[in-house]
């Protein structure tokens, strides 16, 4: 990858690797995350999204491989490139000693695509009042402001990681409402992480999951949760051994009935259950919650490579 490409992706890895002594983080990660939309990252814990995350931002280098973002290679960001780049994540940090007002005024210099349309309608879902200290917000409160602070500066790439965590019912769905406000009305690229479907099924065009470092999917939520079946048989005794069922990725037996939930399987599951003695069957689809659990339990049973 040299400089001048052009790319269409505003992130682009090639054979990103990662490891912490032993630890392998991200393995040989190949990621191309096209311009626009809202793009979620899902992983179990542990599968390399926050060392993803601090690489793309240049807090972090990697031990082999390349990470681009905005089109540059992410160990060289300038100082404007980070100003088209923002970044909210899980903590909130801002000082607990200013006023909301003194953080907004040193914000709306430090930042000269100040957007305060953007910022009013996004704080305008929360009850904060300029006077009021940083510390004394609450949690949903401070991630209310600090999306309003990310949003007025107008940045052309935002990255989230777990943004909502700890949040209530309403300060979540206040989040969610202006992030897609934001998405719709700026034309900004946003890269989600969370482990909150139900909050990316809602959000989300693209659905990344990575597991142990590498890429498993990238595909529309929906298609990812099409590739998932829900079946439930009558079959006698045991049924079939599980290391012969076809992408079996959860089995259990409830009030005498198999349940098999499968991934990528077509009706010629139905023809293996009735080769297994199945007198009844049906399928059902999932949700997208049941999908990618489904899909990352399975695997994060096994035993971890080096
Ligand atoms: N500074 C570090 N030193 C050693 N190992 C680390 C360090 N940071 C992360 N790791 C390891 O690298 C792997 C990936 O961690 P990372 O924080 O990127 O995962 P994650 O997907 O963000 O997880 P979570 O969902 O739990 O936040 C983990 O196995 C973690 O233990």
């Amino acid at each position: 990858m040299t400089d001048n490409v052009t790319s269409d992706c505003i992130i682009e890895t090639v054979a990103l690797t990662k490891r912490y002594g032993d630890k392998l983080a991200l393995d040989h990660l190949d990621l191309r995350i096209p311009r626009g939309r809202i793009h979620a990252i899902v992983g179990a814990n542990g599968a390399g999204k926050s060392t993803l995350f601090r690489i793309l931002l240049g807090f972090l280098p990697p031990t082999s491989g390349q990470a681009r973002i905005l089109g540059r290679d992410s160990q060289q960001l300038r100082p404007d490139d980070r100003g088209r780049i923002g970044f909210v994540n899980e903590e909130h940090t801002l000082p607990g000693w200013m006023t909301v007002s003194a953080v907004i005024a040193m914000q709306r210099d430090q930042y000269p695509r100040w957007n305060q349309q953007a910022f009013d309608e996004v704080i305008g879902h929360y009850q904060v009042l300029p006077r009021q200290k940083i510390s004394q917000l609450s949690r949903g409160e401070r991630a209310g402001l600090n999306l309003a602070l990310v949003l007025a500066q107008g940045p052309e790439l935002l990255v989230l990681d777990e943004p909502t965590l700890g949040l209530d019912v309403v300060a979540k769905r206040a989040f969610l409402e202006s992030l897609l406000y934001s998405n719709a009305a700026e034309d900004c690229t946003v890269i989600y992480c969370s482990h909150q479907m139900e909050e990316i099924e809602r959000v989300a065009d693209n659905l990344i999951i990575l597991e142990r470092g590498q890429l498993k999917n990238m595909s529309a939520p929906e298609d990812f949760c099409a590739r998932v079946t829900h079946w439930i048989a009558d079959v006698p005794f045991k049924g079939p051994e599980p290391s012969t069922i076809p992408g079996l990725l959860q089995l259990q037996r409830i009030d005498g009935l198999h349940h098999y939930l499968v991934l990528d399987q077509d009706e010629d599951f139905a023809q293996f259950l009735r080769a297994s003695g199945a007198r009844s069957m049906q399928s059902m689809p999932v949700s997208l919650d049941r999908a990618v659990n489904g899909f990352l339990t399975k695997n994060h049973a096994a035993p971890a490579r080096a």
